[in-house]
């Protein structure tokens, strides 16, 4: 076979349908069920778009209500997830934490062992409102460095996005930043066949069940390549040196002089660059009109100054636009997140996307086995 035959990393290769939703490099745009997801993010919180990814429409107020009380009843940490993840180190990563996290979860799932559509949405729904509980408790554990501490409980008054800071930081929000905070949400929802969400599929495809797929989606998004560049981003703004004294334009050249280095050293940048946009991430805009209203609330021009720095000197030297990745990272800084927290928050939003590919796939399912071209030693037999 030609090596032009050969479509490393599955570029361009399209492999099954789907109704989720639909990502367009050639109209930079992206569709949840057919909404374009930036009027979802004006106009929708993050339940309402979860609830539209699985069941194809957007709720009415009956079912929102409905939904929204399930959600609230499974938002405590699960005792047996809470002892688990106290046995681990805290010098791992969170993702390991999320990634046992959903396989407790599924071992101990009422509905383990039944993979029926009713049984995989009410996992789906289950798992949406566990995580936020899992990384907020992870990140607090974290930051009391061992002593022995219990989550904050979480709160029946507040909506998603309120509830999950409010665990995290046991500080109520104010609303500009759960706003962002669930702009961000949607934003990360759904993306059509990412490498987290084909893995999730590939496991459903052998008839596993619905916590292992997401168990390994977890591993997928891990990955710097993938979800673990939001992180990446805030490792590169710390590698540059975030000074809260420097003007906009000083921490602007000073990032343009560190991406020029960078690009000459043939670095790769992480939150630069996408497999299928290849003129801009349709969500990055909206991403980053949220980011300016946290930089303008926590008052932190310095921060815009590195954004911009970089986005211009690597567009300069390379006409490559930053994904999503790029403005959500610095909005979590600025909200109290730590670094290693971000690519969890990706997860507890991506649950959404992926229970719905695993649904979707479920219900028209085919084993996924690509074939390969063998390259090794000719055939040889033993003495
Ligand atoms: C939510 C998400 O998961 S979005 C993706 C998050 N990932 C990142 O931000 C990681 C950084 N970006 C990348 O590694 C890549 O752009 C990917 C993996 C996302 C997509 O890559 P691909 O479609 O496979 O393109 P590929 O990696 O082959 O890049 C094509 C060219 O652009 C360059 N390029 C692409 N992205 C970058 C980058 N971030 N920094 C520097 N150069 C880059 C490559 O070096 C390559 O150059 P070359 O042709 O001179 O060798
Ligand atoms: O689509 C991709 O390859 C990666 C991405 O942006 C996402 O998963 O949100």
């Amino acid at each position: 076979m030609a090596a032009e035959e050969i479509k490393k990393g599955l570029a361009g290769v399209v492999v099954d349908y789907t109704a989720i939703s639909k990502v367009n490099p050639e109209t930079n745009s992206l569709l949840y069920r057919g909404y374009p997801v930036q009027e979802l993010a004006a106009k929708c919180s993050f339940e309402e778009v979860a609830y539209l990814l699985w069941h194809g429409e957007l709720p009415t107020q009956d079912q929102l209500t409905e939904f929204s009380a399930r959600e609230r009843a499974g938002r405590a940490l699960d005792a047996v997830v809470k002892q688990v993840i106290d046995t681990l180190p805290t010098t791992g990563h969170p993702m390991d934490v999320c990634r046992t996290a959903a396989s407790v979860l599924g071992a101990r799932h009422p509905l383990a062992g039944d993979s029926s559509p009713e049984a995989n949405l009410a996992k789906a729904k289950d798992l949406f409102a566990a995580m936020p509980a899992v990384v907020a408790y992870d990140q607090r554990r974290r930051r009391a460095a061992g002593h022995p501490i219990e989550p904050v409980e979480p709160r029946d008054d507040l909506g998603y996005s309120a509830n999950f800071l409010w665990m995290t930081f046991g500080e109520e929000p104010v609303d500009e930043v759960v706003e962002a905070f669930d702009v961000s949400m949607i934003l990360y929802a759904e993306h059509s066949f990412n490498a987290s969400t084909f893995t999730a599929r590939v496991i459903t495809s052998t008839l596993s069940d619905l916590h292992s797929a997401v168990t390994g989606a977890i591993g997928a998004l891990k990955g710097p390549l993938h979800g673990g560049a939001n992180e990446a981003v805030m490792h590169t703004f710390d590698q540059i040196g975030i000074r809260t004294e420097e003007s906009l334009e000083e921490a602007a050249a000073r990032a343009k002089t560190w991406m020029e280095d960078a690009l000459a050293q043939k670095k790769k940048v992480m939150g630069f660059g996408h497999r299928v946009y290849k003129h801009g991430d349709s969500r990055v805009p909206t991403m980053k009109a949220a980011l300016d209203k946290m930089i303008a609330h926590y008052g932190r021009p310095e921060l815009l100054g590195l954004y911009n720095g970089l986005e211009q000197a690597m567009d300069e030297a390379k006409a490559i636009k930053p994904n999503l990745d790029y403005p959500a990272g610095p909005t979590y800084h600025l909200m109290g997140f730590d670094t290693p927290t971000f690519t969890p928050l990706f997860v507890a939003s991506r649950i959404t996307g992926w229970t719905a590919h695993i649904m979707e796939q479920t219900a028209s399912n085919s084993l996924i086995r690509p074939l390969s071209e063998y390259n090794g030693v000719d055939e040889r037999h033993l003495p």
